[in-house]
């Protein structure tokens, strides 16, 4: 894994580790000997270690993080490096990162190709640099740099690095040989004034400021999260205590991180971001094997927000767009609308006027639908009503060229029902945006019975190149995102009616890490959509929905959202809802009297008496009862895979990434509580049946061990 050639005086040590160079136990081993046996040979007299194939080590092997650890450690590696007699230089290419630049940092010069990257982004693994890489930097950077650099754990770019004094020079030409002629440039110099752990930080006497300073901006950036709180510790050390105790402190914060649950999700979620978007269905169709359509234009059917959003994700890439509304003055609106967000996105600096330009160049507002004849991709985006979606998708039918894929970006309604509306349904699929469309990262892709494995491949590929985060998912009534949150909806507003008001509910789930509670994120988007819905559902079965309503079809239902309809209250845009704003569309929520007295008139209207409602019960009645739908999702082969539904909750549904998802959270609460914890709330709640316990969780709860994470599906849903 490490190759040691010897040209000349100067031995190479090359990595060879596949496909990021990482730093394996026998990458370490390689460096160890070759350091060891490039000291001992006579003939050399300086030593490179450079990166074969596309990069330098990008990391430690995270996949050996979490397994018993093998000698020798990176730091031992690194020790032998700094201490070698001869100058040991690290030629840097592609992303040299974590490990892979404390490497570096052990060596006593950097020389990297122009293009390359460097970086810690260990804290986004919920990690800090743990082979000295928080006492090294700081000693070539400075303080505000290094906690900047190893707290964000953004990579920096090779011109950057060398003015910041983390590189020594920049290469254009061939690296290898260039490593070369630098490593002979240096023979016989002086190593000590080299070696960093010689070095003292000259700007220690500020580590105090700069440590309050760094710790409230990451206190308030990464809210919850331990790592960034370590890294900052392990800096302070390095400016106040001898290098010897900074990286005893150094590993003792590191072991404490490696140890927490925050960084096992952490790491968990690293792979489970590579992993979902490889798909695969039941017939064997797979990523692997299906070509994707080249999509070459779009249409989206329906300009008010949602489309008008969706025709941003695909212009900013090239993509032409045509946008049809039948109105004419809510589809020039919606063009208005469009180029004033693009301009936000210039202000922000997140592409350049020209890139507004060239976008809005190729968006074209139409009023007849009879334009879309030659699009490869019709996204239709209307008004959530099947009916109305079904008679689109008949019209689309006869319009567009055969080839066309039509998409419906329904965030509820069953595929096969759309599909059958035409004569292609091998080619409807479901592209599910998520509100704001051009903002949020997640596209969850939905299949029907019919719909084709080239259709599922296209749809994975535009997701990827509009840059989202793609999920397949199997068309049930909601999918994956809204199924499995409507029973934290329901269970955060029967909660209400129990005792708990929506600033407590809301306040409980936040500090677990949730972006937003359910009732701001109600207010966000506006009661009225969820209103109409229930209207609509409720006529379809001829059913009267009243204040007294308490049950429906058996189920138990909550009048209440309904109350606060009639009152007017649709949220932000109306300047109240579960909560009050200063005025419409404000943005701080403050709890409103008004509502404590709409819930208790509520309660003591329908006879329904209060109680306190403890915090862990509001984590288990949201949290639980989503996870139980979350193992009926994977034994109904909804999601493939568990790491599907975590992924679509961290980017959908604002699930903080260092719990993993709720199905690793899960995993990590243990599945026989959380199978006891839904018997008893079923038993409790007989009239809300989303609480009848998945069949796959009391499988695999009734195991005598914890059945790990990746084996849940392969080991018991066929079974089941
Ligand atoms: C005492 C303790 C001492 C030292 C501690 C050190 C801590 C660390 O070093 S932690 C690791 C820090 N490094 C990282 O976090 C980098 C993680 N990787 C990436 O960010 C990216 O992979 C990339 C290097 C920027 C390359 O990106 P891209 O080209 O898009 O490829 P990917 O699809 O992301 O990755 C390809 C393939 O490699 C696997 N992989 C990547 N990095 C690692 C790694 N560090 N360890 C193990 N495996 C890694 C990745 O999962 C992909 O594998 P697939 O099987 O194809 O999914």
């Amino acid at each position: 894994m490490v190759d040691y050639i010897v040209d000349g005086n100067i031995a190479v040590l090359e990595i060879n580790n596949p496909p990021v160079n990482a730093l394996s136990i026998h990458v370490r081993e390689g460096l160890l000997t070759g350091i060891q046996k490039a000291n001992q040979d006579g003939s050399v007299q300086a030593i490179v270690i450079i990166g074969k194939g596309s990069t330098f080590p990008s990391g430690a092997d995270i996949r050996e993080f979490g397994k018993p650890p093998k000698e020798p450690w990176l730091t031992a590696v690194g020790e032998a490096i700094e201490a070698s007699e001869k100058p040991v230089i690290s030629a840097l290419h592609g992303t040299a990162l974590g490990g892979g630049l404390e490497v570096a940092l052990f060596s006593h010069y950097r020389i990297a190709d122009e293009r390359s990257r460097v970086g810690f982004p260990e804290v986004k693994l919920g990690l800090l640099p743990g082979a000295q890489g928080t006492i090294r930097l700081p000693r070539l950077t400075g303080l505000a740099v290094a906690m900047r650099i190893i707290t964000s754990g953004d990579h920096i770019n090779a011109p950057e690095a060398l003015k910041y004094g983390i590189l020594d020079k920049l290469i254009s030409g061939n690296l290898l040989q260039e490593a070369k002629t630098f490593a002979k440039s240096v023979i016989g110099k002086p190593l000590d004034n080299r070696r960093l752990s010689k070095i003292a930080v000259r700007d220690a006497a500020t580590v105090d400021k700069h440590f309050d300073e760094a710790l409230a901006e990451v206190k308030r950036k990464y809210k919850g999260m331990i790592a960034p709180v370590n890294c900052l510790k392990s800096i302070r050390g390095s400016a106040k205590l001898p290098f010897v105790e900074a990286a005893r402190l150094e590993a003792a914060l590191f072991r404490e991180l490696l140890t927490s649950a925050q960084s096992a999700a952490l790491r968990y979620s690293f792979f489970a971001d590579r992993s979902a978007p490889r798909w695969k269905l039941p017939s064997g169709a797979s990523i692997e094997n299906t070509k994707p359509d080249i999509i070459k234009s779009v249409a989206v059917i329906g300009a008010g927000t949602m489309g008008s959003a969706i025709a941003i994700c695909f212009i900013r890439v090239g993509i032409p767009v045509l946008l049809v509304e039948q109105n004419d003055k809510l589809l020039q609106n919606a063009l208005k609308n469009i180029g004033q967000i693009l301009q936000g996105s210039v202000k922000l600096n997140r592409i350049t006027a020209d890139q507004r330009k060239q976008s809005l160049q190729i968006l074209r507002g139409e009023t007849s639908l009879d334009i879309v004849s030659d699009v490869d991709l019709v996204v239709e985006a209307v008004f959530e009503n099947l009916k109305l979606k079904q008679e689109i998708f008949a019209r689309l039918d006869k319009i567009c060229k055969p080839s066309a894929l039509l998409c419906s970006n329904t965030s509820t309604l069953d595929i096969d029902k759309i599909a059958v509306a035409t004569n292609r349904p091998g080619k409807v699929a479901g592209m599910h945006f998520f509100a704001p469309a051009h903002i949020m990262k997640l596209l969850e892709n939905v299949y029907g019975t019919h719909t084709s494995p080239s259709t599922v491949a296209t749809i994975m590929d535009i997701g990827k190149r509009i840059g989202k985060v793609s999920v397949l998912v199997r068309t049930c009534d909601g999918f994956v995102a809204n199924r499995m949150n409507r029973m934290v909806g329901n269970e955060a507003v029967f909660m209400l009616e129990e005792g708990a008001l929506p600033q407590d509910v809301d306040r409980v789930l936040e500090d677990f890490g949730m972006a937003m509670g359910p009732f701001r994120v109600t207010d966000l988007s506006g009661s009225d959509v969820g209103w109409r819905i229930r209207q609509e559902r409720a006529k379809e079965q001829g059913i009267q929905l009243t204040y007294e309503t308490r049950f429906v079809n058996g189920e138990r239902y909550s009048s209440l959202p309904d109350r606060l309809y009639e009152l007017g209250r649709y949220g932000q845009k109306t300047g109240k809802g579960w909560y009050r704003y200063e005025k419409p569309f404000a943005r701080t929520a403050y709890p409103d009297p008004e509502i404590t007295d709409v819930i208790n008139s509520h309660c003591r209207s329908l006879g329904i008496e209060r109680r306190v409602i403890p915090p862990q019960e509001i984590i288990e009645r949201c949290l639980f009862a989503a996870i139980n739908e979350g193992f009926k999702v994977l034994e109904e082969g909804v999601a493939e895979k568990p790491e599907n539904i975590d992924i679509i909750w961290q980017y959908g549904l604002g699930f903080p990434r260092y719990r993993g998802g709720p199905m690793f959270y899960a995993s990590q609460v243990g599945l026989k509580t959380i199978y006891e914890r839904v018997c008893y709330y079923y038993d409790a709640f007989p009239h809300s049946s989303y609480w009848a316990p998945s069949d796959l969780l009391r499988k695999l709860a009734s195991h005598s061990t914890e059945v790990p994470i990746d084996q849940w599906t392969s080991k018991e849903r066929s079974r089941l």
